[in-house]
């Protein structure tokens, strides 16, 4: 067997075939690399039987032979690899005399064949793209000149520069309209400012004027596989599939490619979990469709063309442009929330977007992660249409809404581990979340607070465990929404530091925030308008003068007191424009066309069942972590059971006994005990959903079903429900006497079922509130209204049979039905004294003592319990992404 000997920071290891090597900043790897740009398990090296291969493993920072990013590669003496960057990563060497043969040459397709045509192609059309961009820059660079000549020939230009506090802001353009504070005339007083000292930079920043970027297809694809016909070539994270993917978003089985002796080719979805992609479309689990020259195929963070008879392979590695084109967001009423916002940026850029309140950054952050997406306008993900091609790309999207979405009660490996369950297909292992776990926890310096629980976190720790979660699945273009409000401004700057870095490892991130502090760190700045337009779009560094400011209070002052200005127009006319945003403005508004709603959803990584069960456990686990929870858990229904054992009653809950005729005594405990069921249970949901809205929201855009979550809260607090039932029916019933016989079980058992099927039915009620309700303090309230109104329609105080309006009024009420169940197990109807001592014999319907009535009252509190569950399930879409609302 061949050996090959590798070299790494002068020191060597010989390789035996018959294991594979794990390169990586892991101690526990084999070859241990201690440099911040090597993932934790970056790659890995081994002898696929007829050569040496090293594999990437999705590292954040890739993997590089000759200059190129490389997932795959056949390797032997003399190849040479850097880890983590292409020129000055870690270097590691290969020698040996009997490396495999497939080395070097053929690995580097292009290479290995240097005339070959598409690819030569691709070359000279990016090179026309360059050429077309430079002459796109110099014509925004004339036009800049032209227009700052025009100012300078302007009349009425003032060479002085305004005070901020009195001036409203310089117009840029000639032509544009008055200045706001300009209403009473005097056009010579101020009009027509030419910028002073904040020239724009001549050349734009990377990317070019509008931050246009490399098309998709002209990227170097990272690795080639030869087809031949009649051959079938499976893709999937196993490694006996021909075309291995390591990737923990594509299935051990993932998909085949075919090629068919008649010459064609075609995919078939081998029932993955993340679904394979034909032009950004899902196609049908287990489906098959045939492929075209054009088509492009998605499998998780890999992207694959066909070219001739190869096989081209690109790996999304992080590294995507980003762009915006006259988004336009349209309210019911017609009014415009969002104004032709176009803006765009490069490849590892950090973006900010800040703006005064109202003036639609939520709007903008929706419309770009396709949340709500725009009803005008294009988003471009590496110059692929992000609406089009939703439910592929949108996997390639992190968000990090202001509240945290994690389960502060839990440690942050566990909340980690939970949510990669989640998110990550149902056939990943254990070892391979904990593994991209490790990594994560590593990239954001985590590591020592692992097992601290994330309510101990400060603020700045709090929002990198947000971070993390959302870095799990690998996403290129990272969204975050305020994600340091109410942090100090240490914790201000770390957080935007750790945005920077996470851009530097090859992301593209955009940031809402209203901290001004930091903004020097990011590649551009958005500002917006108020009216939801844009203010300003390009270097943070220029932005204040170009406002003609010295401070962002003075500008956000300007906003809110010149709210009717055209901040847009005065945008449009300046030279900033011309240098950052005109090339992406002109290319007309599209009308958005979305795919349809099945078209655009995730899909679910996970079964239903497994979805079901991973969230039951995380909710035991949240409940489990809080000890004084579990104990006012158990602690009221023991209460609520002892307060009913202070009630006087002679007779207990059984019948009478001569000369007494009846025992009015018995109805008032079983009041005491339903109402008091009535609120443990509703008190046990009542902030349950609420609390978690906004970890809802993005799981369920992340392929989170609603019946399973919602199923996971029923189950889970029915079951904690049914223990408090078991309580205060055991306390309740222990001291007193009780009927000798039930209808069908013992009476103890057959009240404590009612009561039970109460607890539940309330617990459902507690949920429709908690989904109902905008903030958590609205709860409270809510159900102790309920519990009052139960009380009043329990049928024990007052007579409500016979009572039209009122007797089907209080059919609504659980604890009708309740005391009605346990009634016809006690006879009540004829325990207490009649209503109407002249007509003894109208007794309350739903009271007979019949095995029939108990029955109907158990089932109806059921289908009441049901009914409500079908209501939340309604109320839960409110708090969903638009394209999640089936
Ligand atoms: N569905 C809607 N229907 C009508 N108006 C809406 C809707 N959503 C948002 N708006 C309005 O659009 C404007 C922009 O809202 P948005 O939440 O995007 O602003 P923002 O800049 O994020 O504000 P803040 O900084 O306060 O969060 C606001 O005036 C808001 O009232």
């Amino acid at each position: 067997m061949p050996e090959l000997v590798l070299e790494l920071n002068g020191r060597t290891w010989t390789l035996d075939p018959s294991r594979s090597y794990t390169l990586g900043r892991d101690p526990q790897g084999d070859l241990v690399i201690d440099d911040a740009r090597v993932s934790w398990r970056h790659a890995t090296v081994s002898w696929a039987g007829g050569g040496w291969v090293i594999e990437d493993h999705g590292s954040t920072n890739g993997t590089y032979a000759e200059g190129r990013r490389v997932q795959r590669l056949e390797i032997g003496a003399g190849s040479s690899i850097h880890l983590g960057n292409a020129t000055d990563g870690p270097r590691v060497s290969l020698t040996g005399a009997d490396a495999g043969q497939g080395a070097s040459g053929a690995a580097y397709g292009g290479q290995a064949a240097p005339g070959w045509a598409p690819q030569q192609q691709a070359q000279a059309q990016a090179q026309q793209q360059a050429q077309a961009q430079q002459q796109a820059q110099a014509q925004a660079q004339q036009q800049a000149q032209a227009q700052a000549q025009a100012q300078q020939r302007a009349p009425g230009r003032q060479q002085g520069w305004p005070q901020p506090q009195q001036q409203a802001p310089q117009q840029q353009a000639p032509g544009q309209g008055q200045f706001p504070h300009q209403q009473d005339g005097g056009s010579g007083g101020s009009g027509g400012h030419a910028p002073r000292g904040h020239e724009p930079s001549a050349a734009p920043g990377p990317g070019g004027a509008a931050g246009a970027p490399p098309v998709h297809g002209d990227r170097s694809p990272t690795t080639f596989h030869q087809f031949s016909l009649g051959r079938v070539m499976r893709i999937g994270r196993a490694l006996e599939n021909e075309l291995v993917v390591s990737d923990l978003q594509v299935s051990r089985h993932h998909a085949e490619f075919t090629a068919t002796p008649d010459g064609r080719y075609e995919i078939h979805d081998l029932g993955s979990h993340n679904g394979t992609y034909v032009n950004g479309q899902p196609i049908a689990k287990s489906g098959t469709v045939h492929l075209g020259p054009t088509d492009i195929v998605g499998v998780g963070h890999s992207t694959f063309r066909l070219v001739g008879d190869r096989l081209e392979e690109f790996v999304d590695t992080g590294e995507v442009s980003f762009s915006a084109r006259h988004l336009t967001v349209t309210v019911d009423g017609g009014k415009q929330i969002l104004k032709d916002v176009s803006f765009g940026v490069p490849e590892k850029s950090l973006v900010a977007v800040i703006g005064p309140s109202g003036s639609g950054k939520s709007t903008l952050l929706k419309a770009l992660t396709g949340y709500r997406p725009a009803d005008q306008g294009d988003v471009l993900y590496d110059n692929r249409n992000l609406y089009k091609q939703f439910a592929e790309l949108r996997q390639r999207i992190g968000l990090v809404p202001q509240d945290d979405i994690l389960h502060k009660e839990l440690t942050v490996k566990k909340a980690l581990k939970y949510a990669a369950r989640l998110r990550f297909p149902g056939d990943t292992a254990e070892a391979e979340r904990e593994a991209r776990i490790g990594e994560v926890l590593g990239e954001l310096k985590l590591d020592i607070h692992k097992g601290k629980k994330i309510t101990s976190l400060s603020g700045g720790q709090r929002k990198r465990v947000s971070v993390a979660l959302e870095l799990l699945t690998k996403p290129s273009l990272i969204f975050l929404d305020e994600p340091t409000s109410g942090l100090d401004p240490g914790m201000d700057r770390d957080v935007m530091q750790l945005l920077r870095g996470l851009a530097d490892d090859g992301r593209t991130v955009l940031v809402v925030t209203h901290s001004v502090a930091e903004l020097a760190i990011c590649d551009k700045l958005l500002v917006m308008a108020p009216g939801g337009s844009v203010a300003y779009f390009g270097p943070p560094e220029e932005a204040l003068n170009f406002f003609g400011y010295t401070s962002w209070a003075d500008v956000f002052s300007a906003f809110e007191n010149y709210r009717d200005y055209d901040w847009a127009g005065r945008w449009r006319g300046s030279q900033h424009y011309q240098m950052y945003a005109a090339d992406i403005d002109a290319v007309a508004a599209q009308s958005v066309h979305m795919p349809p709603p099945q078209q655009m959803r995730p899909p679910k990584a996970q079964s239903w069942a497994a979805q079901l069960w991973t969230l039951i456990r995380r909710y035991a686990s949240v409940i489990a972590s809080d000890k004084g929870f579990m104990a006012l858990l158990v602690a009221l229904p023991a209460v609520l059971g002892v307060v009913s054992t202070v009630i006087p009653a002679k007779f207990g809950l059984g019948p009478p006994e001569l000369p007494s005729r009846f025992n009015s005594g018995a109805g008032t405990i079983m009041l005491v005990l339903m109402v008091g069921m009535c609120f443990t249970g509703a008190a046990n949901s009542v902030r349950e959903l609420i609390k978690e809205r906004v970890i809802y929201e993005r799981e369920r855009a992340t392929g989170l079903s609603r019946s399973a979550y919602l199923m996971s809260k029923v189950i889970t607090l029915g079951v904690i429900t049914a223990i408090q039932g078991v309580i205060i029916c055991g306390i309740g019933f222990f001291p007193r006497a009780l009927p000798a016989e039930g209808l069908i079980m013992p009476p103890a058992v057959e009240m404590c079922l009612v009561v039970i099927a109460l607890g539940i039915t309330s617990m459902m009620f507690g949920l429709v509130i908690s989904s109902l309700v905008k903030t958590a303090e609205k709860t409270m309230p809510l159900l102790v209204m309920f519990a009052i109104v139960q009380v009043v329609f329990t049928g024990v105080l007052f007579q409500l049979f016979d009572s039209p309006g009122l007797e089907q009024f209080a059919w609504l009420m659980p604890a009708r039905w309740a005391i009605a169940g346990a009634g016809t197990t006690l006879d009540l109807a004829h325990l207490m004294a009649p209503w109407d001592i002249n007509n003894p014999t109208s007794l309350d319907p739903l009271w007979s003592h019949s095995v029939g009535q108990w029955i109907m009252n158990i089932s109806v509190l059921l289908l009441m319990a049901a009914a409500l569950g079908v209501v939340v399930s309604r109320l839960l879409r409110r708090h969903e992404p638009e394209v999640m609302r089936k």
